[in-house]
């Protein structure tokens, strides 16, 4: 189905109002079939997890952490680990803006600050102070509070802290402040060439990131670039590149540009790894080293930030830094506590779609992110969810034109999609703030995976809900054993502070050869198999009843219309 048929397909006419960020810290209301309003989040988020300052020491609804560990039967390794080796840890601090636990590891540690007035000391300037404000943002989050001194000083950061936890403003506001300004206006001498590189593993984040640059720096005339082809020629002519403050790029594109001799790289003075665990990944990393390579300057400063950091991706990133801070907001690798999860088990592959109907037709809270494991399958699954009358579904990854990608990801921005089939693509880093529900149909890969795909929802302090289907072949996987690299699914479900019926907690363990197999489940192209034979006339078919479907749905969504309106 071309894309185009799809939106005529799947579109319905109301979009559901997302609040804005300033509306962040207000209580949120439901849209559930009970009409029970979800209870103020002041009230129930771990203190000590509490990362946008609700609970100032309220209670949890979720089961409290010693529970939990009672309940694992171990205190994560990992997190021991992190308490006993504190090197300078910044001690803990009375008071609202940091009440949960930070473990900072390295030589000197620049203290925290609480207030991003307090950031003024550290070389924070006004101007991004005032943008700040502009926002809405009245404390940093943790990761800001002690990621921006450390890299304000002049340090290499590695910082691991939870998806939805502000580790973009973490990076970018010492950015700005060490740049100074444009190096159009700047009265010092400033090199010649870019001064600062982000680099990310999709198109989609980077252009997420290249729209946080332009926000922030209101006010200024930074040249900011988000790397593409079109930006690639344009920066052939040295003239032109020569003006440029920060690139935004995948490290493909920079690669290209530097094999082709169109870009230098050595008057960059910052470069910044977002998702750096996915770009230390086999697939970037040779590509990266590159990059690092070509980053010359004498005083280039690094920073790596991810909500995950496995011990062989940690290993390669502390071997890039100098002279190191280490700092992990929470527990590493680890959900917030803000999202509801659960395991649903549904037999085999072709019992999916049927359960995912008899979910999508009770109430909802649109949108709803799906996440399955191809191209193929997803444009398969999308399609099925328009045939079965689904409204506003829509379709992402990486198969799509570039236009294509951006078109899906504006319409889920402005609330038109309600239901999103996506990949891997979608998985990492896209802020999309009204994402109420996530749903794993295809179960993920690993668990770095899942903490990313589910961390979609439970963004900025908003609660969330990850549903993730299971079939009797990834059994094996949702296992808990202790050995620390292969954490599985179940464990940080639990870690979490979500619960898991006992019955998966006594499955066995997978044997050597199903760890290895991990993310191998071969999966059918077509996630309905009856459709498999005369599937183009079926869409065909479908095409009138279906626009009238959509018709007829935009007079019923007018209620549900007011009703997302009410709780946003
Ligand atoms: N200090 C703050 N106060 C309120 N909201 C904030 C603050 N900092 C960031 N945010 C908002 O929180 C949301 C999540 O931020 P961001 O995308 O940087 O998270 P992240 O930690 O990078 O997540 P991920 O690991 O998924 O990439 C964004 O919508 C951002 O605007």
């Amino acid at each position: 189905m071309s894309n185009e048929a799809f939106h005529l397909l799947s579109r319905g006419g109301v979009s559901f109002k997302k609040s804005d960020s300033r509306g962040l810290f207000k209580p949120l209301k439901s849209n559930n079939p009970k009409g029970t309003e979800l209870a103020n989040p002041s009230t129930q988020i771990p203190a000590e997890l509490d990362y946008f300052k609700y609970a100032q020491g309220g209670s949890s609804k979720r089961k409290p952490k010693d529970e939990i560990h009672q309940r694992t039967g171990k205190r994560r390794k990992i997190e021991a680990e992190d308490s006993e080796e504190d090197v300078d840890s910044a001690p803990a601090q009375e008071g609202p803006a940091i009440s949960h636990r930070v473990s900072a590891k390295g030589k000197n540690v620049p203290p925290h600050a609480d207030t991003f007035e307090a950031m003024k000391a550290n070389g924070l300037p006004q101007r991004l102070i005032s943008n700040l404000e502009d926002f809405g943002y009245k404390h940093p989050t943790s990761v800001q509070a002690y990621g921006v001194p450390i890299l304000l000083a002049g340090r290499d950061l590695v910082a691991i802290s939870p998806t939805g936890t502000g580790k973009t403003l973490a990076y970018l506001l010492p950015l700005f402040a060490k740049l100074g300004s444009p190096a159009a206006s700047s009265i010092v001498d400033v090199g010649v060439g870019v001064r600062a590189v982000i680099i990310v593993p999709t198109r989609e984040l980077a252009h997420q990131i290249h729209n946080e640059c332009l926000k922030l720096a209101q006010g200024r005339k930074w040249k900011m670039v988000l790397f593409s082809k079109a930006t690639a020629n344009t920066l052939s002519q040295k003239g032109a590149r020569d003006k440029v403050d920060i690139i935004i790029s995948t490290p493909l594109r920079l690669v290209a540009a530097l094999q082709e001799g169109i870009l230098e790289l050595n008057n960059v003075r910052h470069l910044v790894l977002d998702e750096a665990d996915r770009l230390l990944d086999t697939e970037f990393l040779s590509q990266l080293q590159e990059i690092v390579a070509s980053c010359t300057h004498s005083s280039l400063q690094k920073a790596l930030f991810s909500a995950t950091l496995p011990a062989g991706a940690e290993k390669l990133a502390m071997e890039m830094v100098n002279d190191p801070i280490r700092i992990v907001v929470g527990l590493k690798d680890t959900p917030l506590p803000l999202i509801a999860q659960s395991l649903t088990y549904v037999a085999d592959d072709p019992s999916k779609l049927p359960s995912l109907l008899s979910y999508l037709a009770q109430p909802y809270n649109p949108p709803v992110l799906i996440f399955t494991s191809t191209q193929t399958r997803a444009t398969s699954l999308a399609e099925e969810l328009v045939l079965n009358g689904i409204q506003n579904v829509d379709c992402l990854h990486a198969g799509l034109t570039h236009k294509e990608r951006e078109d899906a990801a504006s319409r889920m921005r402005k609330g038109e999609s309600w239901v999103m089939v996506t990949t891997e693509v979608m998985g990492r880093g896209m802020d999309f703030k009204g994402v109420r529900e996530v749903i794993n149909y295809d179960f993920p890969t690993s668990v770095q995976s899942y903490v990313h795909r589910i961390g979609r929802t439970g963004r900025a302090g908003r609660e969330g809900k990850a549903v993730t289907f299971f079939t009797d072949e990834d059994a094996p996987y949702l296992k808990m054993y202790t050995d620390e690299e292969t954490f599985r699914i179940a464990n940080v479900i639990l870690q979490s502070g979500s619960s898991v019926p006992d019955w998966i907690l006594k499955l066995p363990k997978p044997s050597k050869l199903k760890r290895r197999l991990m993310g191998k489940v071969k999966r059918p192209d077509a996630v309905n198999p009856a459709r498999s034979v005369g599937r183009r006339d079926a869409i065909k078919r479908s095409l009138i009843p279906t626009r009238d479907m959509v018709m007829g749905s935009k007079r019923r969504t007018g209620k549900a219309g007011e009703m997302s309106k009410k709780e946003s």
